[in-house]
């Protein structure tokens, strides 16, 4: 029998191990790593561990290295184990005799003597962590000064964001949700509830979207008042957090994807919210339309990493190979889309990655390609605090409105078709 609590230490040692040495996303490793683990509390206490030993690892190495004689191999297993250790005693207020009861019998033999002196001199010196973490070597070399932006937001777990079927109630659903609204349509709570059994869940009255996230779609406008119903194509819609606003903003909506059990998320939440949309699974490179559109959003495939502060995996997998192949994705699924929009119409352009080959590389290139004017985004789209950049695009990052609890990266653009 398992000491109680081992399995969800030995998990988290699993998804650590399959972000850092096989690249997979945390969601990716989940399954596979979860499945020796009963009950929700602690698989989500596998996944609290891994994520805190993501967030903070170049600082919670550096307290290990400064309590031995020499440094532990990068991948060594009596490292591994004293992170997580660490991550339970400094960041989630794990007791540390209950940290050493899960943690020492990961080891055994000399490396386990070795864990439990480590560990016993630095909680007797009481080491604390700073106050911002330090980003994984490779990300701070890529932002440079901008990744002490991205760090500030990186130190606290972000709180839940909820976009609202309907954005004139605002003030009511904040009030019955303990919330707080930072633009009409928008709801900030603290993050830990069950979601599902929040107030308005059932009704299909919000669903969970980063207020970064909602502002392409918000950016996409609504559709013209009297000619008629307004085509909008969602493209990479899936699980359709964009699709549920633009429908509720009034647009008829094409929602495609090629990610089957997405598409299937995505038509599960469309029932749940009682908006309508075609959802479609096809392949941007594959599918033609029938009839040229009104409107288009593309919500590209990025790297992701503007989403760290809730997926600290991409600290650590993302390089410039990653990037770079996003990145001719990008390209390619712009030139393509551009060609389906009506003369006048309009084409939103977003990712939530912080790295400028997949935002402002991408939208400068569609410019120069011709076919297409630049509609500059005004500060009063943009909720209090941010502002657009020198060329009417936007570019969040997760330190920005740090006060009200930051937001995700997001690159946006927008063009109107000649
Ligand atoms: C950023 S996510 C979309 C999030 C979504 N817009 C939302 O708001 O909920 C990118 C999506 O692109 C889809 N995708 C990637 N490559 C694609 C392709 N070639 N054709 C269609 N969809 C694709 C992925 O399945 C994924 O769902």
């Amino acid at each position: 029998m398992d000491i109680p609590g081992l399995p969800a230490r030995r998990a988290a040692l699993n998804l650590i191990d399959a972000v850092l040495r096989r690249g997979e996303t945390l969601d990716q490793a989940a399954s596979a790593a979860l499945s020796r683990v009963r009950g929700d509390n602690d698989r989500a206490l596998a996944r609290a561990i891994a994520g805190e030993v993501l967030r903070w690892r170049a600082d919670l190495d550096a307290l290990i290295d400064s309590a031995t004689r020499q440094p532990l191999p990068e991948d060594a297993k009596p490292r591994a184990v004293l992170e997580i250790m660490l991550a339970q005693v400094l960041r989630l207020e794990t007791p540390a005799h209950a940290v050493i009861a899960t943690g020492l019998p990961l080891l055994s033999g000399g490396p386990r003597r070795l864990a439990h002196g480590v560990f016993s001199t630095l909680t007797k010196r009481e080491v604390t962590l700073p106050e911002v973490p330090t980003l994984p070597e490779r990300a701070a070399q890529r932002w440079g000064a901008f990744g002490d932006a991205v760090a500030a937001g990186l130190a606290v777990p972000p709180p839940l964001d909820l976009a609202l079927r309907d954005p004139g109630q605002t003030v009511e659903w904040a009030e019955r949700l303990g919330g707080v609204s930072l633009m009409p349509g928008h709801v900030r709570i603290e993050r830990g509830e069950q979601v599902s059994t929040l107030p308005g869940y059932g009704e299909g009255a919000w669903w969970v979207q980063d207020l970064a996230a909602s502002l392409p779609a918000r950016l996409l406008g609504k559709p013209a008042e009297g000619q008629g119903m307004m085509r909008v194509l969602d493209l990479c819609a899936a699980p359709g957090g964009k699709t549920m606003q633009l429908a509720a903003a009034g647009w008829q909506v094409t929602a495609l994807d090629n990610a089957g059990r997405r598409i299937e998320r995505l038509k599960e939440n469309l029932e749940r919210t009682g908006l309508k949309a075609e959802a479609i699974k096809a392949d941007v490179f594959k599918w033609e339309p029938e009839e040229a559109f009104d409107a288009i959003l593309l919500d590209a495939p990025c790297t992701a990493t503007g989403t760290c502060r809730r997926h600290p995996d991409v600290l650590h997998r993302v390089g410039e190979r990653q990037i770079a192949e996003m990145a001719e994705i990008q390209q390619a699924m712009l030139a393509r889309a551009s060609g389906w929009l009506k003369p006048g119409g309009r084409l939103v352009y977003a990712v939530c990655s912080l790295e400028r080959a997949e935002g402002e590389v991408q939208a400068r290139g569609l410019d120069a390609a011709g076919g297409l004017t630049p509609v500059p985004v005004t500060e009063g789209e943009l909720p209090a605090g941010l502002s657009p950049d020198g060329e009417g695009r936007v570019r969040t990052d997760p330190g920005m409105l740090a006060e009200a609890g930051g937001l995700d990266g997001f690159y946006i653009a927008r063009w109107r078709k000649d």
